[in-house]
């Protein structure tokens, strides 16, 4: 990474990068850009399958992958699909790979070549950078992440800053969204109940759209409330990022433990994800339990979804504001709840990941029924189905 990456850096120029950015990804401009795109790479995908006739076998988290990264290159630094974009694919993996690897930095080894790959994708992104200056393309609404970065007129936000961190957004993003829908396919092949549930709304949205002869709108994919509940019990259940790190930039004194300044703490997700005392039956996928909940912290009924994380439930004395509080109260705070992480470093994508799995979901189980093969949930390195997660679809009439 980068010295100047998101991922790594802290104070005031994260705060710009992750506020612009996450600004942007959280527009309706952007969110309407993902639905139709993700709709028009959907089409071919569900008539090719349509096409192989009944019971034909598609990996889940193979379809997955392929349209999230262009939806996400495309919100980032603007690249339709193409040739280009296959062999940003390729450098991507070919980088990803590398991460997680020995740090030995000679021709041949993982690391070597991974940084290679990331330097071409770097010279990539720096020539579309250059294009849009050349046309001046700033005018207007900003159409992608780099933009929006560009448009904000900072000196620090260099050309070589903005390029670095349209690769580390990638990072967190290009595998996470796949695993959620892949997860929510298999929770639900195994929840028959629940897959009914979501079908009966999804089709009575797209009935009801279809007789109004209106095309399906992001607010649309996103005002079904059980397909959300299904989402969040994935993101409960599933503990797709396991945790998150902290550094105490001083003492702090936590429920009567003193973790002193300097030291730093992980929390683990799965912990509060699975805890008895904050969820019943906590292994059981269950969406149902995201209908009501009462808190005795907000005294009212909190849904997690409109509930913003990260605003309640901190603690000062950490390099940023955590979330850390009553995850032994049997409530539903925002403490209890989160896939996204918290504070100043919540995940900026969070709303482009559950519109990207809703409009997955829709589209499978209104146009077809399917048989799922037994896969298994993999914890290590990264949360993953192993065989990516194989099914058999028909499609309904
Ligand atoms: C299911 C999907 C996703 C999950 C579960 C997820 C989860 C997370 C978590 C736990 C963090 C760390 C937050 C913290 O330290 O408090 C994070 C950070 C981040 N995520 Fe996501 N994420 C997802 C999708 C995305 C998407 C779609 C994008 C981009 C479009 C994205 C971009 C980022 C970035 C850039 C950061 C670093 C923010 C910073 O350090 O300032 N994520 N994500």
């Amino acid at each position: 990474m980068g010295k100047s990456s998101i991922l790594v850096i802290n104070g005031g120029l994260q705060r710009r990068v992750h506020g612009l950015v996450g600004a942007f990804f959280k527009s309706p401009q952007l969110k309407a850009q993902v639905t139709a795109d993700m709709q028009r790479l959907l089409a071919p995908a569900l008539a090719s399958w349509r096409h192989q006739g009944p019971g034909a076998r598609l990996r889940i988290q193979d379809h997955a992958k392929t349209i999230v990264f262009q939806i996400l290159v495309r919100g980032l630094i603007g690249l339709e699909a193409g040739p280009e974009m296959q062999q940003l694919k390729q450098q991507f993996q070919e980088f990803i790979v590398g991460l997680m690897s020995l740090p030995i930095k000679l021709p041949g080894t993982r690391l070597y070549r991974s940084l290679q790959a990331k330097k071409r994708m770097a010279r990539v992104i720096q020539r579309i950078i250059q294009e849009k200056r050349r046309r001046r393309a700033l005018d207007g609404p900003p159409r992608d992440a780099i933009d929006v970065l560009m448009g904000a007129g900072s000196e620090e936000l260099t050309d070589e800053l903005i390029s670095d961190n349209m690769i580390d957004f990638m990072i967190p993003a290009e595998d996470s969204v796949p695993v959620l829908i892949t997860l929510a396919v298999k929770f639900l092949s195994e929840c028959p109940l629940a897959l009914q549930q979501l079908e009966e709304e999804n089709m009575e949205l797209k009935m009801r759209k279809t007789d109004l002869g209106e095309t399906l709108q992001w607010t649309d994919y996103m005002s079904l409330s059980f397909t959300q509940h299904v989402i969040t019990e994935t993101l409960r259940v599933g503990n797709i990022i396991s945790g998150i790190m902290r550094k105490a930039v001083r003492d702090v004194e936590v429920k009567g433990h003193l973790i002193p300044k300097g030291w730093r703490v992980f929390m683990y997700f799965r912990s509060v994800h699975l805890d008895d005392m904050l969820y019943e039956d906590p292994c059981k996928f269950n969406p149902w339990r995201w209908k009501v909940r009462t808190s005795p912290t907000f005294g009212r009924d909190v849904d997690p979804i409109a509930t913003p994380l990260g605003s309640t439930n901190m603690i000062e004395g950490f390099d940023e504001w955590v979330l850390w509080d009553s995850w032994h109260e049997k409530d539903m705070s925002t403490s209890s709840f989160t896939p996204f992480g918290g504070g100043l470093r919540l995940c900026p994508g969070l709303d482009l990941a559950r519109l990207e799995a809703s409009i997955f979901l829709h589209h499978l189980v209104t146009s077809f029924r399917w048989v799922a093969e037994e896969d298994h949930i993999v914890n290590f390195p990264t949360v993953r189905l192993k065989g990516g997660m194989p099914i058999r679809v028909t499609a309904k009439d």
